[in-house]
């Protein structure tokens, strides 16, 4: 039967929280661990769900993962890699977004790929058509099956000269993964550059990668004809830490983000002081911390890197709704990431949400019938209420909602929290929650 999480609001959150390796990257430098000849370590790996997903799908391919027992660390070892039972990869359909990044890899390595449909947050179409187009311009050719794709290269990977329209990070990753062990250059304009992608090149570079980043979003990739093992630490969890921040913010409290990192959250911590949050940094974290004065409404969009990250954005607008005044937010990353609001609306917060760009620029889903700006009154007292976890952020935002709230919550769906949310019950008992589970 699924947990119901029973939530008495109103204690402000204080105390230390750490992040570990990031969720955006830590499975996709397990993805790559596929393009090597011999074993890699990944270190400060997560125990979240998309961890064990990949885990999974690596060994039903050959592939040797062993988790240290104390410290956690990964080892992969690539050297039986085969081909798996298609069923067995079809279990893992709707899982995550991760297996999209198989293709590549599993084209170098056996010659072939089953990509099961992906899952990941419902908060938008999530296409893949990029994916697909840059693969086939590396001479893949893919086919749709039932419950996926397959896709094979039988002319072999060769570089390509590469143009995305809009910098997808998973699509610039697929391309890396890709063109690492293609034949030949490959050149990107329109690329990806979030601190992940920065760290899974540090990864492939480390292997044997010769990979330039060059200005104006173009990545050049000289293919190589054979890759190492790695033995990196990955980066820390960003969206992680800026969850805490506005939960520390939502709640009036003070917690110290061991393993926040200033120059990823740059565009956040700015942010973060416009509307009234304090915060200090120090060499291992970020204390975020409530002043106890009123905080200000802003105006926000949400863009791709150096940007603000879309996956700030939800727990970022329940701080918004303590705010005293009007606050707009234009999401242009996903076309539909504020069916979370619903939930906050029925809790007492004053926000509708809109059709129009509410925003300096014009975006993609301007003119057409998405609700994506969102306009938010404050400050108004949240109460608590049943709410049914939708998706990753949204569901952190509830969360943080119903600590804050007047009296008490039910919340169902807490399993999706733990595809972004390391151990984060523990967490939010060191915090000082009030809550219990059952
Ligand atoms: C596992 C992971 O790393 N997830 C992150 C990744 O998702 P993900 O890699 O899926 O996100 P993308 O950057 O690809 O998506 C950005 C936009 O491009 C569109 N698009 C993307 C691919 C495609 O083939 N066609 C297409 O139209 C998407 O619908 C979306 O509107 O980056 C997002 C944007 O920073 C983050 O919110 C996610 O947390
Ligand atoms: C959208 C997210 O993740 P995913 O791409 O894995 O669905 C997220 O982490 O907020």
């Amino acid at each position: 039967m699924a947990s119901v999480l029973t939530i008495r609001g109103g204690v402000p959150l204080r105390g230390k929280v750490s992040v570990r390796g990031a969720k955006n990257l830590v499975p996709k430098a397990m993805v790559a661990s596929l393009l090597g000849n011999d074993p890699s370590l990944l270190r400060n790996v997560p125990e979240i769900k998309d961890v064990e997903v990949v885990t999974s799908l690596l060994r039903l391919h050959g592939v040797e993962v062993t988790k240290d027992p104390v410290t956690g660390d990964l080892s992969l070892d690539p050297t039986k890699v085969k081909t798996a039972q298609m069923k067995d990869i079809d279990a893992h359909a709707g899982d995550s977004r991760i297996p999209i990044l198989f293709c590549g890899p599993l084209i170098h390595a056996i010659g072939e790929a089953f990509i099961p449909d992906l899952g990941g947050c419902k908060i938008g179409d999530r296409p893949i058509d990029y994916h697909l187009d840059v693969l086939r311009q590396f001479g893949a050719v893919v086919e749709k099956r039932e419950g996926g794709i397959s896709i094979s290269a039988p002319k072999g990977l060769k570089g390509a000269k590469l143009s995305l329209p809009y910098p997808s990070v998973g699509a610039t990753e697929q391309v890396l993964l890709t063109a690492t062990r293609a034949e030949g250059i490959t050149e990107l304009s329109g690329a990806a550059i979030e601190p992940e992608i920065m760290d899974l090149i540090a990864v492939l570079q480390k292997m044997g990668a010769i990979i330039s980043v060059q200005t104006d979003r173009v990545i050049r990739i000289e293919g190589v004809p054979h890759l190492s093992g790695f033995n990196h630490r990955a980066l820390p969890d960003r969206n992680e830490a800026a969850s805490w921040a506005s939960a520390a913010l939502v709640t009036q409290g003070d917690i110290y983000v061991e393993g926040a990192m200033q120059p990823d959250l740059t565009a956040f911590l700015n942010t973060y002081r416009r509307i009234g949050g304090a915060f200090d940094i120090d060499d291992e974290g970020i204390r975020f911390y409530h002043t106890g004065g009123k905080l200000s409404p802003l105006v926000l969009e949400t863009d791709v890197h150096p940007g603000f990250m879309t996956d700030w954005q939800q727990p970022l607008v329940v701080a918004l709704t303590q705010a005293a005044g009007v606050s707009i937010v234009h999401e242009t990353v996903y076309e539909n990431r504020f069916g979370f609001t619903q939930a906050l609306i029925r809790m007492g917060a004053s926000i509708q949400v809109h059709r129009e760009c509410l925003g300096s620029i014009p975006c993609r889903f301007g003119q057409r019938n998405f609700l994506h700006s969102a306009v938010i009154s404050g400050p108004t007292q949240l109460q608590g209420t049943d709410i049914d976890i939708p998706d990753l952020r949204g569901g952190f935002s509830h969360l943080i909602a119903a600590l804050a709230a007047n009296g008490t919550s039910r919340v169902t769906g807490i399993e999706l929290i733990n595809r972004g949310y390391e151990r984060f019950q523990s967490k939010l008992e060191n915090l000082g929650a009030d809550f219990d589970i059952a």
